[in-house]
């Protein structure tokens, strides 16, 4: 990555060419022709989170409770094989006065998924990101399914839940009270 963040896309499809090569396969036959320009375009999407513009700066006066947006879906990519992990995120926090545009609560969980990561981190980057935003409180619940574990090494088909709580979250009927909303049929 350059100084400003942005890809060099010109390189990344030279060394994926180059991969190509090393991998035993024709960079130049009709398939595989466009496909290190299509990976770079592609890398650039879904590593894009480093440069995300995800700023809660859109904000209303309102006293509610306790708020939460479930079912947020995510897809990110483990730092350890680079292979996608996927799944949902349910992020819930005590407003200080105000409340964000719930819009920003996805492009928050977007700007720490759509990078090089781990679902611990990804769980705690949000939670930590509303408390310096101000709220009272926060907690963030993901659960994901990682290609890393699935289609190679342990073939495995567990899922991973992770959770972070922080402030005011911290008190367990709090807690238990959220958990119960995120578990709640759906109105409609
Ligand atoms: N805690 C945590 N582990 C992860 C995550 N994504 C991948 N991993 C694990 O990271 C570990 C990397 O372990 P290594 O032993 O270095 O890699 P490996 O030899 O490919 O390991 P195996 O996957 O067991 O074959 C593996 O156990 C992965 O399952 C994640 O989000 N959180
Ligand atoms: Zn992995």
């Amino acid at each position: 990555m350059k100084d400003n963040g942005k890809l060099n896309k010109k390189k990344i499809s030279k060394l994926l060419r180059q991969l190509l090569i090393e991998l035993g396969e024709n960079p130049d036959r009709e398939g595989l022709m466009g496909t290190p320009d299509r990976m770079a375009n592609m890398y650039e999407e879904i590593l894009g989170g480093y440069t995300m513009d995800a700023e809660l700066d859109v904000t209303f006066s309102d006293e509610t409770d306790v708020i939460v947006a479930r079912d947020i879906q995510f897809y990110s990519m483990c730092e350890h094989h680079m292979l996608p992990f996927f799944g949902k995120v349910h992020v819930a926090y005590v407003p200080a006065g105000k409340v964000f545009g719930v819009s920003k609560l996805v492009r928050l969980v977007e700007k720490y998924s759509r990078r090089l990561q781990i679902q611990e981190r990804l769980t705690k980057e949000v939670a930590d990101e509303l408390v310096r935003m101000g709220v009272k409180g926060a907690m963030v619940i993901a659960e994901g399914d990682h290609l890393c574990m699935k289609m190679r090494g342990v073939r495995n088909n567990s899922s991973m839940l992770t959770i972070a709580y922080r402030g005011v979250m911290e008190q367990k009927d709090l807690r238990e009270h959220v958990l119960a909303m995120i578990r709640a049929p759906k109105a409609f």
